[in-house]
């Protein structure tokens, strides 16, 4: 019987896409096609190669390739673009709208070409913006197009609450709403060790400060590398949603969804919590929220429209 594996394309051979594409092939998900631009083109094959000898030592079977021709991209399951500039110390995220939409508008009109009924994922930033610019270009239905900021803030989250309690992370949930940037909006409320919420087990000053360190845990990361951005926890983010969607596994992750009249915005790209699978954003689950949430929320996304506004 010959078995014929799920493809999935990472647009963009960098910190992110490397890491993206090496995660999905160790954990054999499917063949991975990773794409640059063509003075990249021998770079990224030889990424691709490096990461298929590992292979033998690993245990794993999956085929990887690199290339610069879009064909190779052909029926893809999921396209994951993590294509575009990336910030440095003393920028902030939405610096890069100019440059990343360009990206986003010309990798867009390959995968929609060679991949018509793709999911697509995207990392890029500013990302909620840079969701919107790919939606609007491919012309998908809005399922199909989902961007990850939740499920990495999430995790930082509760990286940092399992470290406080000295507790294993597998324990500890965490829930963000909202844009990514300094403004999203951790619900503490909605997060537990064990099922226990978590104002029972810390205190409210400390618990201010763990999600302080959440809003700015992008630049924590830049400040330190001192040249790019975060990129394991990024990757790893993004295989746990394209995991969710290629296994139709039906999670509940945090996505950039569009909303159409969910938590009372419209026609915008924000982080919500989701159920992922084989259609991509099967649906949108809205939560109760108290009046000081919905104010944080609503000034996440004014600022998310505060970036959409310069998008051509
Ligand atoms: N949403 C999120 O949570 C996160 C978003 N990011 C964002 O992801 C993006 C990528 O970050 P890194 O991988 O660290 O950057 P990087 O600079 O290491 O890699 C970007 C790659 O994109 C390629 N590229 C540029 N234009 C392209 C095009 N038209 N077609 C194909 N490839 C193209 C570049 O040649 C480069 O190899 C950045 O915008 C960064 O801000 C990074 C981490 C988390
Ligand atoms: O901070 C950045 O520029 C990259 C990113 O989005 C993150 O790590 O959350």
């Amino acid at each position: 019987m010959s078995l014929k594996r799920k493809k999935v394309s990472v647009i963009g051979s960098g910190f992110t896409g490397a890491t993206t594409a090496f995660l999905l092939a160790q954990k054999e998900l499917c063949d991975v096609v990773i794409v640059d631009i063509p003075p990249m083109e021998n770079p990224t094959k030889g990424k691709a190669l490096d990461m298929l000898e590992a292979g033998p030592v690993q245990g794993f079977d999956a085929n990887i390739i690199g290339t610069s021709n879009y064909e190779d991209t052909k029926d893809s399951d999921v396209v994951v673009i993590t294509a575009g500039i990336a910030r440095k110390p003393g920028m902030s995220r939405d610096d890069l709208v100019q440059t990343n939409q360009k990206v986003m508008k010309s990798v867009t009109a390959e995968i929609v070409k060679y991949s018509p009924d793709t999911k697509i994922i995207v990392l890029t930033n500013p990302v909620d913006a840079m969701t919107y610019t790919v939606y609007k270009a491919s012309g998908f239905p809005k399922e199909r197009v989902i961007g990850q900021s939740g499920v990495l803030d999430t995790a930082r989250f509760r990286t940092f609450v399992a470290q406080e309690l000295n507790l294993s992370v597998k324990d500890v949930t965490g829930f963000v709403l909202g844009g990514h940037g300094d403004d999203m909006v951790p619900l503490v409320r909605y997060s537990t060790a064990g099922g226990v919420p978590l104002e029972n087990l810390i205190s409210a000053g400390r618990l201010e400060e763990i999600v302080e360190r959440t809003r700015k845990g992008g630049a924590e990361i830049v400040n330190l590398l001192g040249n790019g951005s975060a990129y394991y926890a990024p990757a790893a983010a993004l295989v746990e949603m394209t995991e969710a969607i290629l296994k139709d596994q039906k999670r509940v992750l945090p996505s950039i969804a569009f909303l159409e009249g969910e938590y009372g915005m419209n026609g915008i790209y924000l982080g919500v919590p989701t159920v992922l699978g084989a259609g991509g954003i099967e649906k949108i689950i809205e939560l109760e929220l108290t009046e000081d949430e919905k104010m944080a929320l609503q000034k996440s996304a004014d600022s998310v429209r505060t970036v959409m506004s310069v998008l051509a």
